[in-house]
């Protein structure tokens, strides 16, 4: 029987302390508890040596095999090729990109160094599942130290058009090096087709729409939109509902509407657009004035990288700018908080919450979209407001579509949402709990790993 072994920059040791939740670790994590097997990746700790090598450590049937980075690869690795070049191309904000030619050579060497820390755990049967940006040379390098297990890779983020992945100076590098893996997945049929456009268009190979092959090499692809498990977050929203906080919170509202919004403190999650958006229904809206609040959580990631930097300062003066403008004695209408929560308890948060505000400029998936969904009561549900350009567009049907660029539009949107009658909030609420049950987390693992099995021609991991 064959063992999964996955692969991410980010590993799921999840303590309340470690940084700023992450979709891709709460989505790994769930999926690879029912499974078993291997999760080997960065401990997130940044030490003057990098480990000599992995620190083991079980709970239950998952083994947690992590290595800890030198400061020198963390700086041209994560914070330097990963988080400074890929993460804003691929989001469309060549803007904020740069490129720095040692900093891709360290993305290299730190991808040589993670896969050579890999190979002893490694049994001839392994599945190897390899997750997200940091991590695209990681096939390459494992075929050079001679590792021949069946590998895939799964991108948490959109993947860019040619036209813009063209920005990046080694792009021609970064699509051989996808090429090696033997299963390429994605979020979206959209982002598959742009990466399908560069292979055929932009570097002269084909593609029947199911492979790829360009000089030689063929690797399947496909499109697997992560999802969630609607009913456990449903049964933890309600049981953490009575939670010393969430009645605090509830108390604070004295029967005001609450529009929620939870996101990283990222550039692409389209913040300042929202806040604007929620200044332009108070400027419209004056019959709203003290009746409605927006909850925005935004937990601080990535924070020694300027652009992040930068995001932050602008989203302190326009809070405050909007309150300032609006706010009266018993009333703010921008509740701006940069600090996590734990997963259960804000899911409590968002069933509180009249409307779901998720808006973001670019986005691969967005889970809490889904969980803001699944967190509310079927019987007096809110509704979602939803960005086009979040993967999970393509998936729920119920929610009120924006484009986030449109302030007007978001603001419309968000009022329609506060005024919306019940019967219509059921029927919403219940084709995208439909929607999330038929594509819940295990679909997503299933689909994939079997899509592996069958591109490599091997069995199933247990
Ligand atoms: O690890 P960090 O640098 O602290 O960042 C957190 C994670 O952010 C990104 O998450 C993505 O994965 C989600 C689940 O598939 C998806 O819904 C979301 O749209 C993505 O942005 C990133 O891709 C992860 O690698 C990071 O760990
Ligand atoms: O204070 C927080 C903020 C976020 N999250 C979780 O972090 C994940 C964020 O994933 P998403 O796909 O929305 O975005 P990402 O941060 O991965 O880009 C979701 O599961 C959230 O419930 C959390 O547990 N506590």
């Amino acid at each position: 029987m064959s063992r999964l072994v996955v692969v991410s920059n980010r590993v799921a040791a999840v303590s309340e302390a470690g940084p700023a939740a992450g979709g891709l670790a709460i989505g790994v994590l769930d999926a690879l508890k029912e499974t078993g097997g291997v999760w080997f990746g960065w401990s997130g700790e940044c030490l003057a040596e990098a480990s000599d090598e992995p620190t083991i450590e079980t709970r239950g049937n998952v083994t947690y095999a992590t290595v800890s980075l030198a400061k020198r690869d963390y700086d041209q690795y994560y914070r330097g090729f990963s988080n400074a070049t890929l993460w804003p191309v691929f989001h469309y904000r060549n803007d904020l990109a740069r490129y720095d030619r040692q900093e891709y050579a360290g993305y290299q060497r730190v991808n040589r160094w993670l896969a050579a820390q890999l190979k002893p755990l490694l049994r001839p049967d392994d599945v190897i599942w390899v997750h997200d940006y940091h991590l695209i040379p990681f096939a390459a390098a494992c075929r050079e130290l001679g590792i021949e297990n069946p590998i895939g890779f799964f991108l948490h983020i959109p993947f860019p058009v040619p036209q813009i992945l063209f920005t990046v100076p080694p792009h021609a590098e970064l699509i051989q090096a996808l090429m090696q893996y033997d299963l390429v997945g994605f979020q979206t049929r959209v982002d598959m087709q742009a990466f399908l456009d560069y292979v055929v268009r932009a570097a002269g190979g084909q593609s029947d729409g199911r492979s790829a092959t360009l000089d030689g090499r063929t690797c399947a692809v496909g499109a697997f939109p992560i999802g969630v498990y609607p009913d456990a977050i449903a049964k933890a929203a309600k049981a953490c509902a009575e939670r010393k906080v969430v009645r605090a919170l509830r108390d604070s509202l004295h029967g005001r509407a609450l529009v929620i919004s939870v996101d990283r403190l990222d550039y692409s999650k389209g913040l300042v657009e929202r806040f604007h958006a929620f200044e332009a229904l108070l400027a419209a809206s004056p019959g709203l004035h003290g009746r409605v609040s927006l909850l925005q959580i935004a937990p601080p990631t990535r924070s020694d990288v300027q652009s992040y930097q930068l995001i932050r300062r602008t989203l302190e003066a326009e809070s405050g700018r909007i309150n300032g403008r609006y706010a009266q004695l018993d009333w703010t209408p921008i509740q701006y908080l940069n600090r996590k929560y734990e997963r259960n308890l804000l899911m409590a948060l968002l069933r509180t919450a009249r409307v779901g505000c998720v808006t973001p400029l670019r986005d691969g998936m967005n889970l809490v979209a889904k969980e803001y969904v699944a967190a509310q009561d079927p019987t007096d549900p809110g509704v979602l407001v939803l960005s086009q350009f979040a993967g999970a567009a393509e998936e729920m049907p119920g929610a009120l579509v924006v484009n986030p660029f449109n302030v007007m539009q978001t603001a419309e949107a968000i009022e329609r949402a506060l005024t919306m009658p019940l019967d219509e909030r059921i029927q919403r609420h219940a084709s995208m709990m439909a929607k999330l049950r038929e594509s819940d987390l295990s679909v997503w693992r299933d689909a994939f790993l079997n899509a592996l099995a069958d591109a490599a021609h091997v069995a199933l991991p247990a």
